[in-house]
This record gives structure tokens, sequence and C-alpha cells, in this order.
């Protein structure tokens, strides 16, 4: 049994964990399914709330979990806890809407993503500290990658050393994630996505292939591997 831990921090953290997990299969809300016997949210709240500088965790739960979300919560950090909408950038805006108002520096991470370390979390909010408006952790693609037309047929062959893959958390001042909220007009994956449309720079930090998202069948398997790994070290 871990023990609770406090929140004594400048930066807030959103964690939408609304979603249903289609990808991944029957077996309820993705945030709330096990792994190493207990739910992806746990396992993400927990390394949240020990990173450094955070003070204050809102977690967007499912609307028919939110009691059962903040039952579940209260042995592990103080989370406030909301519930979520129909599409992540909804829940997003409704963990937003429920930062106090002293928080100017705002994450935003994925329950999906659970083994983040908390190192990546620091790091990012570090990066938005020191004067970037907007943060994302990114790994570089190790794949090929085609483009491809609607007949199968490949048109050409991407890039890829311009490519990263984006993981969360993603970081913000308040005002630039507030405002891209505000103006957002069609539905994005992410935040930054939001935040370029406004013309505001978003500045990369190394991502960790802990913080991989959990989406697929296979991720929780992999997921397994990787919490092995951390326990026996
Ligand atoms: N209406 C939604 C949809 C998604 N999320 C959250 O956004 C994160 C990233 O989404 P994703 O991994 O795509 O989760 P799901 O939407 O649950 O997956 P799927 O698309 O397979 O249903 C997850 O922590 C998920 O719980 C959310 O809070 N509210
Ligand atoms: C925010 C995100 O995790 C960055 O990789 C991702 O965009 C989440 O959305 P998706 O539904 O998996 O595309």
């Amino acid at each position: 049994m871990t023990a609770r831990l406090d929140l004594r921090g400048d930066v807030a953290v959103l964690v939408p964990a609304a979603g249903m997990g289609v990808r991944l299969g029957p077996g309820g809300p993705k945030a709330l399914r096990l792994l190493g016997g207990q739910p992806l949210l746990v396992h993400a709240v927990r390394r949240v709330a020990a990173a450094a500088g955070v003070g204050c965790v809102v977690v967007a739960a499912p609307p028919a979990e939110v009691d059962a979300v903040r039952a579940l919560l209260a042995g592990v950090a103080p989370a406030t806890v909301v519930a979520g909408g129909d599409t992540r950038q909804a829940s997003v805006a409704a963990a937003l809407a429920a930062v106090p108002a002293n928080f100017e520096i705002i994450l935003v991470h994925d329950a999906a993503r659970a083994l983040t370390p908390p190192e990546q979390v620091a790091q990012v909010a570090e990066a938005v500290r020191a004067g970037h408006d907007a943060v994302i952790p990114v790994l570089p693609v190790v794949d090929t990658i085609k483009e491809v037309a609607a007949s199968g047929a490949v048109v050409g062959t991407v890039d890829r050393s311009v490519l990263r893959a984006v993981q969360t958390p993603q970081g913000f001042r308040r005002e630039v994630l507030a405002a891209a909220h505000a103006a957002a007009v069609d539905e994005h994956t992410d935040d930054a996505g939001m935040v370029e449309k406004l013309g505001v720079t978003v500045y990369c930090v190394p991502g960790d292939e802990a913080a991989m998202k959990i989406t697929r069948p296979v991720d929780l398997v992999i997921a397994e591997a990787l919490l092995a790994r951390t326990l026996r070290t």
C-alpha cells in the first residue's frame, strides 16, 4: 500500500480520464481498467502527484463514475474530480474550469499514459516555467511512414527525420490553454494542436517510452511488462 501524497506546488495537472477505450475492447471505461491489479487512473495520478511542483490535480471522470473515482483516489492524492465530456477536448475544458485561479502553469495528461514517470511531468512543467508558452514531450518516429491513397496505392515515402510522436503531459501557460479552448471551433486530439491554431510556438522536450499510451490490447501487455520491470528495479 502506497501512502497518500500531499500536493505542494504551482502547477495544476488536468487528467482526462472519461474515455470509453473503444480500441482497447470491452471492459468498461479505460481509465478504470486494471494494470498490475490497479486502475490505470491510479497509476497515472500517483505518478503525477509525485512530480516536483505539482500542487493541484483535476481528473475528468466518466460522468457515471464520478463518485467511484473520488473514492478510488481518496487514498492516492487530493484530486478534484469532475464529470468529463463526450470528447477528450470537452473533458479537458471541464477540468480546466475547476482549476483554482492561482495556478498559472497547467499540464494536461492522459490517464491512458498511466506509467509516465514523474520526472517527465516535472520536466514539462519546468520548460513552461522557463518561459515557453506551450511544451510537449516527443519521441522520434521509428517506422518508415508512407502516404497512401484511398485505393491502397503508395503516394510516397515521408521524410520521418522531421516527424515526432507526441506524448503527454502537455504543458501550457494557463492563459494560452484557456485561449485555445475558447477559440476552438473543431475537435482536436491534443491541446497543443489547438494552441498551434492560435499561432503560438509549441516547444518540444524529450519524451519517454514509459509514457506510451495504452490504446490497443497489445499496449496493456507491453505496459504490464514495463510495470514489472519498474517494480524489479
Ligand atoms: N470523452 C473523452 C475521451 C477521452 N478522454 C481521455 O483522453 C485520454 C486519451 O484518449 P484515448 O486514449 O484516445 O482514450 P479513449 O477515448 O478512451 O480511447 P478510444 O478512442 O479507443 O475510445 C484518455 O485518458 C481518455 O480517458 C476523456 O477524458 N474524455
Ligand atoms: C494527446 C495524445 O495522447 C497525444 O499523443 C493523443 O493525441 C490522444 O488522442 P488520440 O485519441 O489517441 O488520438
